[in-house]
């Protein structure tokens, strides 16, 4: 089975986090200029280097949502107010917490980002999931959707490349890499956003 590791980041994009997968590291990391990232074998390891930046960022540190997420100061006073979702917004919200699936789609600017973000939080902390990210995925058809919200390609999550040869061939890779199978094995949640995409293409 391959081995564990933690990519802690002390400057990236999404601030100073612990990741348990190279994939999601990597969204926050490429692209951004002064990245600071470590790889380690265990959690604690990870949470000693990041902590002296951690001390120095927050008041606050939680765990929930993200492997560590902090809450830094600075970020209350430009802060934008808290959303309040529309009745459209809390009634899809509302079927996602019944466990339902499902899809919605509508205009530019909608709100379909916004509430995107508020079913992300709310499927995490009803599936903290045993490797704590793994539970839900979240994912896009194309990278920079994907960077948006924090997620990667359903086609990287799915660990099938370009997506090419047959069903059972990419099934094989799948079932025979260890870190895929649990990956497949311990999704609850599946979001893909964009799926547009995949209509057109
Ligand atoms: N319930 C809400 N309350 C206040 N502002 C909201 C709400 N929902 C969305 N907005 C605001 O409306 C704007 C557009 O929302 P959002 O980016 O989620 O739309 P979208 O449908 O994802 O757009 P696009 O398709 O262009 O990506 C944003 O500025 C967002 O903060």
């Amino acid at each position: 089975m391959a081995e564990k590791s933690y990519f802690a980041v002390k400057k990236g994009r999404e601030g100073p986090k612990i990741y348990d997968s190279w994939e999601e590291c990597q969204m926050a990391v490429t692209g951004y200029s002064r990245v600071e990232v470590k790889k380690f074998k265990s959690l604690t390891a990870a949470e000693a280097w990041i902590l002296p930046v951690l001390m120095c960022t927050a008041s606050t540190i939680s765990y929930g949502e993200n492997i560590l997420s902090v809450d830094p100061i600075e970020d209350r006073a430009t802060r934008p107010p808290e959303i309040v979702l529309s009745e459209e917004q809390a009634h899809i919200l509302n079927k996602v917490k019944k466990g339902g699936n499902v899809f919605f789609t509508g205009p530019a600017g909608t709100g379909k980002t916004v509430l995107l973000h508020e079913i992300i939080k709310c499927l995490r902390l009803r599936f903290p999931g045993p490797g704590r990210q793994t539970a839900v995925a979240v994912t896009a058809s194309t990278g920079i959707a994907s960077i948006s919200i924090g997620g990667t390609t359903l086609h990287s999550w799915a660990g099938i490349g370009l997506g090419e040869g047959t069903a059972e061939r990419l099934s094989g890779k799948i079932l025979g890499t260890d870190y895929l199978r649990e990956r497949w094995q311990g999704v609850e949640s599946l979001i893909i956003d964009e799926t547009v995409y995949y209509l057109t293409n």
